[in-house]
């Protein structure tokens, strides 16, 4: 039997790559959902459920890419119903982040804020350089670029960056300080703090530059995805990869078996 795999937020730009790769990997889709209830013009035949809790039950495993304000309560679903979940939603706040932690005490989460394989090679560059160059002479900055339509700012593979520089550093992002939005009189840099710029325009799918830059010399990593279909043949292959395990938070690094 295949598995079944649901998909929270099957109508948005993830949602129907998410679909076409559950068919490529041999397993069935279970339904899906979106925000608003009915089927998007001119496609009548998205084989939507009526509500999360419906999705939940009809699926072995759920895949969720849709909103901030949506995964907190998908990620208590699945914690309800005993249903894994593999959530790439970005611009989660402190507290639905929490929510995510609590509910993968009763079930197995992956929550990664990039499936790309070579991001999730970046972070763990980001740790070592960081952990490598003087936090008091390398300023560490990320900038990001994705297309006019996203929604939070920066990105969350931005902020997991800042988290890795930090965690190199010894110290979290909140304690280093973060730097974004510089404009008009701001001062002097801070020393030790993790800058942010993010831009948007276009169709780029994203883009993310971390650099590192001292009086004398600049280093800097670049990722570039040119098809966000890399983001959804890594979701379902980590939907695939939690079936069966323990409650856990996990992350790609997990599913890649580089942890
Ligand atoms: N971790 C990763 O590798 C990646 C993460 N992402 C993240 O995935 C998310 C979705 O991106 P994308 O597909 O481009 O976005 P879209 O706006 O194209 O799609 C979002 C989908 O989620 C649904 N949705 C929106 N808000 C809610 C809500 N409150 N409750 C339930 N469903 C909701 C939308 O419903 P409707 O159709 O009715 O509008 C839509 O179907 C973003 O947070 C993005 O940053 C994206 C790419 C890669
Ligand atoms: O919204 C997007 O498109 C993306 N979002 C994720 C993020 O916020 O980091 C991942 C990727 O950059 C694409």
């Amino acid at each position: 039997m295949p598995a079944r795999i649901g998909i929270a937020g099957l109508a948005g730009r993830m949602g129907r790559l998410l679909a076409e790769e559950v068919a490529a990997a041999g397993a069935a889709l279970a339904g899906g959902t979106r925000r608003s209830a009915a089927p998007p013009a001119g496609d009548p035949g998205l084989p939507l459920l009526p509500d999360a809790r419906a999705l939940f039950e009809a699926s072995e495993v759920v895949i969720d890419f849709t909103h901030a304000a949506a995964a907190a309560g998908h990620a208590a679903l699945a914690a309800e119903t005993g249903t894994p979940l593999v959530l790439g939603t970005s611009g989660l706040d402190a507290a639905q982040e929490a929510a995510v932690a609590e509910a993968a005490r009763r079930v197995p989460i992956v929550y990664a804020a990039n499936f790309a394989p070579g991001v999730v090679l970046l972070f763990s560059l980001a740790e070592r350089m960081a952990a490598a160059l003087p936090a008091d002479q390398y300023d560490a900055e990320i900038v990001e670029m994705h297309h006019r339509q996203k929604v939070d700012a920066p990105s969350g593979t931005a902020v997991a960056l800042g988290r890795a520089v930090a965690a190199g550093r010894g110290t979290t992002l909140e304690e280093a300080g973060r730097e974004s939005g510089r404009d008009g009189h701001t001062g002097p840099r801070g020393t030790g703090t993790i800058g942010f710029a993010a831009l948007r325009g276009g169709q780029v799918v994203g883009e993310h530059t971390l650099l590192f830059a001292a009086a004398s010399e600049q280093i800097a990593l670049t990722h570039r995805s040119f098809d966000r279909r890399v983001y959804a043949t890594g979701a379902v292959r980590a939907a695939l990869w939690l079936l069966g395990r323990p409650p856990g938070l996990y992350d790609m690094k997990h599913v890649l078996g580089l942890d």
